[in-house]
């Protein structure tokens, strides 16, 4: 073929054929809402399973295998996740279990005359004693081969429900490059072959045990001539004869075999067919979308707004190429607009894991619902949004109207489909304060003032761009303990405390010249503390107990003056405990230090505040503070130098 100069032009845009009705100026579609679940069909083990490197019913191992986790198709890693075959059967004997409990009704479970395995696999699901739930349909495939089809039919005798679905291409191409058929040949073939599973199925009266169905796919119908593939299909119908006053229905599967167009076209395909295949209620339209062009989910959704009734796909949009529609965006769009799909996908983890392990094709991390990365949200006005909407959603009261309304970025609860809510908020250098404040009050009930927030920020910032990655959860609580010295202070500890009322003092006249009541008595803090191995004893005055220990630690050179202190309970019942949090300036410095305190005893717990946010002082500074000298001794106009260091006292 010469080289084209453009060789985009070796395309041609979408064209229906002559007749074609895609000029549907009375279209009902695009008004119209999706209200209910279709009937669903899983392809996952057979259309699934065709496209597979190593389907999931096989022979024997062979030495060359598809590895999960190099990506190749023969080099093995040698991993977890490697293939390694099982009993012969037995993926695809879980997988069908998982597809019964997740509630499909017609599960797709084979092509019983492409090989023993399969036949077998269909076989064993029929002879083995409750293994098809009595309302679950088998359905399997064949082609319009006569000898195939017995093969197919004989696959399923003795079912309880089963499905025949036939398949015959009726597109112009495949008419001419595949098979050399006319129009007509093609009609009759397919009609014959409908005859043929008719005289073997509803019509024999050896195999009045099963409940039939019928479905008959025109394969590419999207790329098929609509009238031809209505006449087609109505001759099929005549064929089969289904009674629709009797709840019988022939099923005709529209299959988008490859996604050519945009699926607006694909809708008013199907509209058109479902108008005017006649007698309705005797006719199931089915979907069949492939996702060539990454709009299968799309229309699937618009063929249904255009009146089908079905749908067939595989989960996670396993299948051919591209593959089939995903089977969980649908499910759960649907469910996120409130309707229920009929499918529990309220374990999601435990889906992914037997899909990946039986296909050995990883969910992507941003697959809709089902990626692991879906919940997430590494970036800072993401994290900030989320968490004020949980917030917010309880304070306005939204929980039990709404309840998920004014929830801003997740369209789903995360625990909907088993996902905690540990794993919505992920913090990396893209994160801003609500992230961890969010992971810190999820996983220690902390609620950080808005300055520890953002405090707090600046040292997770640094500590993901030092690794160049996420922090953990555990990473991020361990930070904070760390940070503000939650389990251990290696430089600076208090040994023993007291602190009592300063009853040589009258009480100190308020702001308003009135004398304060009781409460407001100014308090002595006489403490022992241990400052990098060594003893100090402080004493220091104040209004409370914070600003006492406050003003006696100045002695050793901490002189920091409280700006901001918050305390809130944690837990409740006996466990409870305080939380409490200090800002505070080191005299003659803008720049503020904060420090927390947990404790059951309130006091306690500023107190831990406060050696916290002086040890945070004491880091922050090049070196050491110079212990003052306790030149002047206690002063009783600055109720704060009071503190004497023991050993100096004695002059050692
Ligand atoms: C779009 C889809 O997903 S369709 C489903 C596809 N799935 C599969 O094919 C999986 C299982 N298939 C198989 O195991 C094999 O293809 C079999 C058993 C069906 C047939 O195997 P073979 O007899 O070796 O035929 P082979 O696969 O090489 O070629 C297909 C033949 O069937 C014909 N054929 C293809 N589709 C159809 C059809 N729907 N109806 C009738 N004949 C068909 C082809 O024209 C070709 O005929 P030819 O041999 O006269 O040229
Ligand atoms: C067999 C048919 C339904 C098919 O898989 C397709 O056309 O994609
Ligand atoms: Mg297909």
């Amino acid at each position: 073929m010469p080289i084209l100069k453009e060789p985009w032009k070796k395309y041609k845009p979408f064209k229906a054929s002559s007749t074609s009705p895609l000029h549907l100026p009375n279209r009902q579609w695009p008004d119209k809402v999706i209200e209910k679940a279709p009937r669903w069909l899983s392809s996952c083990l057979r259309d699934g399973n065709q496209s597979l490197p190593d389907p999931m019913v096989r022979s024997p191992p062979s030495p060359m295998s598809f590895c999960y986790k190099s990506w190749h198709p023969y080099l093995c890693l040698g991993t977890d996740m490697c293939w390694s075959n099982t009993q012969n059967g037995e993926e695809k004997w879980r997988y069908f279990k998982m597809l019964c409990a997740l509630g499909y009704k017609e599960i797709e479970v084979s092509f019983p005359s492409a090989s023993q395995i399969d036949f077998d696999f269909t076989r064993r699901l029929i002879e083995t004693p409750g293994a098809v739930p009595d309302d679950v349909f088998l359905q399997v495939l064949s082609p319009c081969r006569p000898d195939l089809i017995r093969r197919t039919v004989e696959s399923v005798r003795g079912a309880k429900n089963a499905i025949i679905h036939i398949y015959l291409a009726t597109s112009e191409c495949f008419r001419q490059v595949v098979f050399g058929y006319t129009e007509e040949q093609t009609l009759e073939l397919a009609v014959e072959c409908t005859k043929l599973v008719r005289s073997l199925t509803k019509d024999d009266p050896t195999t009045a045990g099963t409940r039939w169905q019928f479905e008959f796919s025109p394969e590419c119908f999207s790329d098929t001539d609509p009238d031809y593939a209505l006449r087609v299909c109505r001759a099929v119908k005549a064929a089969w004869g289904p009674d629709g006053a009797a709840g019988d229905q022939i099923i005709f599967n529209l299959p988008a075999t490859v996604e050519l167009s945009t699926p607006n076209i694909y809708a008013d395909l199907v509209e058109y067919f479902s108008t005017n295949i006649g007698d309705r209620e005797s006719v199931c339209v089915s979907l069949h979308p492939h996702n060539d062009r990454g709009c299968s989910v799309a229309a699937a959704e618009l063929g249904q707004m255009a009146g089908a009734d079905r749908v067939e796909g595989c989960l996670f949009g396993n299948g051919e190429r591209t593959g089939n529609v995903d089977l969980v965006t649908l499910a759960l769009n649907l469910y996120t607009q409130g309707v229920s799909p009929h499918i529990d996908f309220s374990d999601m983890n435990s889906v992914i894991e037997v899909v990946e392990s039986c296909t050995k094709i990883p969910v992507h991390p941003r697959a809709p619902y089902g990626g692991s990365l879906v919940c997430a949200a590494f970036s800072g006005s993401h994290q900030d949004a989320i968490k004020k909407g949980f917030q917010n959603r309880a304070r306005l009261g939204l929980s039990n109207e709404d309840p998920w309304a004014g929830m801003p970025y997740l369209p789903l609860d995360p625990q909907d489909i088993g996902r905690n809510y540990e794993a919505i908020i992920r913090v990396n250098s893209q994160s801003g304060k609500g992230g961890s404040a969010f992971i810190l009050h999820s996983k220690l009930q902390l609620d950080l003032p808005r300055g520890l927030q953002v405090a707090f920020s600046k040292v997770v910032q640094r500590r993901a761009e030092e690794l160049g990655r996420e922090l953990l959860a555990n990473e991020i609580t361990d930070l904070f303990e760390e940070t503000y010295f939650l389990r251990e202070n290696p430089r600076l500890s208090l040994v023993d405390y007291s602190i009592s009322p300063d009853r040589s003092q009258s009480p100190m006249p308020a702001a308003n010249g009135r004398t304060q009541d009781t409460k407001s008595l100014i308090r002595i803090f006489e403490g022992v503390i241990l400052l990098d191995g060594v003893e100090y004893k402080l004493r220091g005055r104040g209004n409370g107990p914070i600003s006492s220990m406050a003003a006696s630690l100045k002695d050793v050179g901490i002189d920091l003056d409280v700006h901001d202190y918050k305390e809130h309970a944690i837990g409740e019942g006996r466990g409870v405990k305080a939380a409490s949090y200090l800002e505070c300036k080191p005299t003659g410095s803008k720049q503020t230090v904060w420090g927390v305190g947990i404790h059951e005893d309130v006091v306690y717990s500023s107190l831990l505040a406060m050696l916290s946010a002086a040890s945070n002082f004491l880091t922050s500074r090049p070196t050491s503070p110079l212990l003052k000298p306790v030149a002047n001794g206690p002063s009783q106009e600055t109720p704060n130098i009071v503190s004497v260091l023991e050993e100096k006292a004695n002059g050692i």
